[in-house]
């Protein structure tokens, strides 16, 4: 297995430039004798000095087998883990691809503002960077208000499904991920809402960043309160998924007949059962339901759609 092999003060300058250059090997961990530093590279004739080494099976990473996870936000890696040392693990793997220039550890998304609790494992302590996704580009804060990349073919779902001419409210709107998209492609009119200023200044600075087609109207408060003054909505998005339930009563005051909720929730299947009976009885008919993702053993992420009847 080919490594490039520098002394051990040189090493991280020599990783940074092998990164830059997109030469490393991530399937093979970097190595460290106490006097060298070896890089494991998939090239050969490279301007480094290169030793050929018999990679130990016990050198591979395998990410895959890790029992947690990572997302990547921009240039920014997220690894939600149990300990340091299993995060510092995973990181070796993540720092050889080419733009994480931050790793945090993850230990928990907490609070009413769901914002998360970070321990920096590698870079700078950077918290602000631009993630694109589905020609939109946001500015994050993983430090002060929520955002996951795991909802993105779910927000595309719905910009598509979106109408010109809709008036909608995203009554948990964060930093604005699906208003923002469904604004850029419909000539809709939104209200965003959240009750973290922090969100709604990262929304501010996103309508800034995009080119949109519809209007926004960020406002930050608490939304069960806000949506009171909103009558006759085309459609409402509810994405507070250990929450949501408690809303929907005024959100359903808010709707017209015909309007729609796209709701999410983190629950097992006994429990969303009962939600979709109270709702069903409450006059909201299920138009749609999927698993988003898995959340726990007995636990999805649910996206539901809910017609006022
Ligand atoms: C799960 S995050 C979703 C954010 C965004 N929709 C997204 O997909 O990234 C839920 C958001 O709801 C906000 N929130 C929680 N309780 C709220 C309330 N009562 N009124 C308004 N916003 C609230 C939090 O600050 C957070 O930004």
């Amino acid at each position: 297995m080919l490594h490039v092999r520098v002394d051990k003060e040189n090493g991280q300058e020599t990783i940074n430039k092998l990164r830059e250059l997109d030469l490393i090997n991530r399937e093979y961990k970097i190595l460290n004798d106490g006097t060298y530093v070896y890089i494991p590279v998939n090239k050969n004739n490279i301007d480094f000095y290169t030793v050929d080494i018999e990679g130990a099976p016990s050198n591979r990473i395998e990410p895959e087998k890790i029992s947690f996870s990572y997302d990547i936000i921009g240039s920014i890696a997220i690894i939600k883990g149990k300990t340091i040392e299993d995060a510092k693990y995973l990181s070796d793997f993540l720092k050889t691809r080419k733009n994480i220039k931050t790793i945090y550890l993850d230990k928990g998304i907490t609070g009413e503002f769901r914002t998360r609790q970070l321990t920096l494992i590698y870079g700078e302590p950077v918290y602000k960077t631009i993630y694109r996704e589905n020609g939109i580009r946001l500015m994050v804060d993983v430090s002060k208000a929520y955002f996951s990349p795991r909802l993105a073919s779910e927000r595309l779902r719905i910009a598509k499904e979106v109408s010109d001419g809709e008036n909608i409210v995203d009554m948990f709107a964060g930093i604005g991920p699906f208003s923002i998209l469904i604004a850029k492609n419909r000539e809709s009119s939104i209200v965003a809402m959240d009750k973290n200023q922090n969100a709604i200044d990262l929304l501010l600075e996103n309508l800034k960043l995009n080119r949109l087609r519809g209007e926004i109207t960020p406002v930050a408060g608490d939304s069960g309160e806000l949506i009171q003054q909103y009558e006759n909505v085309d459609r409402i998005i509810m994405n507070l998924p250990h929450d949501a339930s408690e809303f929907v009563g005024v959100a359903y005051k808010s709707l017209k007949i015909g309007g729609l909720i796209n709701y999410y929730e983190i629950c097992d299947l006994p429990t969303l059962e009962g939600r979709m009976e109270s709702f069903r009885e409450m006059g909201l008919e299920l138009v749609y339901k999927r698993v988003v993702h898995g959340f726990s053993k007995y636990q999805n992420m649910y996206s539901m759609e809910f017609r006022k009847l």
